[in-house]
C-alpha cells in the first residue's frame, strides 16, 4: 500500500465517522447503491461533494459513466480529477451526495503510484495479479496484454528495473489484468513511444466496444480527440463541461490546459 492509499483510506474512515457522529445514519453503504432502473454497468454520481477538511475537492457533481463509452476527463492541476477517480474506484466515500453502481461492476485502475512487485518479472507480476480474487481471466489474457501493450520485450525483466515507458505499460497491464468492466486510467500514454501509443489506443478502443467503460484522465486532450465519445471538464472541483467533444470544445479546453 502506498502513502497515497493510506491517505485515501484514512480519509474514507474519517468521513464514515463524521457521518455517524452527526447522526446521519450508520449504514454508509447507502451512499453506493445498485439501481435496478439504470443500465447494467452505468456508474452515476448525483450531487456529489467531497471535502478534505477545509478543502472542497469536488462540489455538487452530477455525472454518468455509461457502458461502451470512452470518457475523457480533463482539468488543470488541483481540479479534482484524482478525487473523482478515487470515488469511482470506491477508495473514498463522498462527503455528501450519492454514487450508484451495479454490484456486479468490476473496476480496474491505474492512477496512483504504480503497484507491482519490483523483484518479480513483468510476466510474473501480471500472473500474480491475474490470480487474485474470484473468476480470473484465462492465462492467454496475459499473452494478449503483453503483445497489445508492447510489453513483450520486457516480459522477463524485473519490474523494478524497467524504464519509465515500460513501467507505465506494466501499470496499464495491471489495471487491465482482471479484465474489468470499468477502467480508470491516469495519463495512460505518458512516457510511451509513438508506435506503442497507436497500438495501445487501438487496443483500448476495441476493449471499450464490449460494453466496457474507459475513463481517461489526461492533459493531452489532442492525443485522444478522435477516440473520446464523451468529455468531462473539471475546474476547481466544479463541472465546466460534460458532453460530446466536438472540435470547438477540444480547442477551447486545450487552451485552458496549456
Ligand atoms: N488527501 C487529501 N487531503 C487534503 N486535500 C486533498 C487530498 N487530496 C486532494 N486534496 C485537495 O483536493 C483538491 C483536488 O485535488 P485532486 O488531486 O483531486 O486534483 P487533480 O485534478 O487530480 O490534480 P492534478 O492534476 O494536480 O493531479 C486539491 O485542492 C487538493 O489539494
Amino acid at each position: 500500500m502506498t502513502d497515497t492509499d493510506s491517505d485515501l483510506d484514512a480519509d474514507a474512515n474519517a468521513d464514515v465517522t463524521d457521518r455517524r457522529s452527526r447522526g446521519q445514519g450508520a449504514d454508509t453503504s447507502a451512499d453506493v447503491d445498485g439501481d435496478a432502473d439504470r443500465n447494467t454497468g452505468t456508474l452515476a454520481l448525483t450531487d456529489v461533494t467531497k471535502r478534505y477538511g477545509e478543502t472542497t475537492a469536488l462540489e455538487d457533481l452530477t455525472l454518468e459513466f455509461r457502458p461502451g463509452t470512452f470518457h475523457g476527463l480533463i482539468g488543470p492541476n488541483g481540479s479534482g480529477k484524482t478525487t473523482l477517480f478515487a470515488l469511482l474506484a470506491g477508495l473514498v466515500r463522498p462527503s455528501s451526495g450519492r454514487i450508484e453502481r451495479d454490484d456486479a461492476v468490476t473496476v480496474g485502475y491505474s492512477f496512483q503510484e504504480p503497484r507491482f512487485y519490483p523483484d518479480l518479472t513483468v510476466r510474473e507480476n501480471l500472473e500474480i495479479f491475474r490470480g487474485f480474487g474470484d473468476d480470473p481471466p484465462p492465462a492467454s489474457w496475459i499473452e494478449t496484454l503483453l503483445a497489445e501493450l508492447r510489453l513483450e520485450p520486457a516480459a522477463d525483466r524485473r519490474a523494478g528495473e524497467l524504464s519509465g515507458g515500460f513501467r507505465k505499460k506494466l501499470d496499464l497491464g495491471l489495471a487491465l489484468v482482471k479484465r474489468p468492466q470499468f477502467l480508470l486510467l491516469d495519463e495512460p500514454l505518458a512516457d510511451v513511444d509513438d508506435y506503442s501509443r497507436r497500438r495501445i489506443r487501438a487496443f483500448l478502443e476495441d476493449y471499450r466496444r464490449d460494453d466496457r467503460t474507459i475513463v481517461i484522465s489526461t492533459h493531452n486532450v489532442a492525443a485522444f480527440a478522435e477516440t473520446l465519445d464523451r468529455l468531462t471538464v473539471l475546474v476547481d472541483g466544479e463541472l465546466r463541461f460534460d458532453g460530446v467533444p466536438d472540435d470547438d470544445v477540444v480547442e477551447q479546453y486545450r487552451e485552458l490546459l496549456d
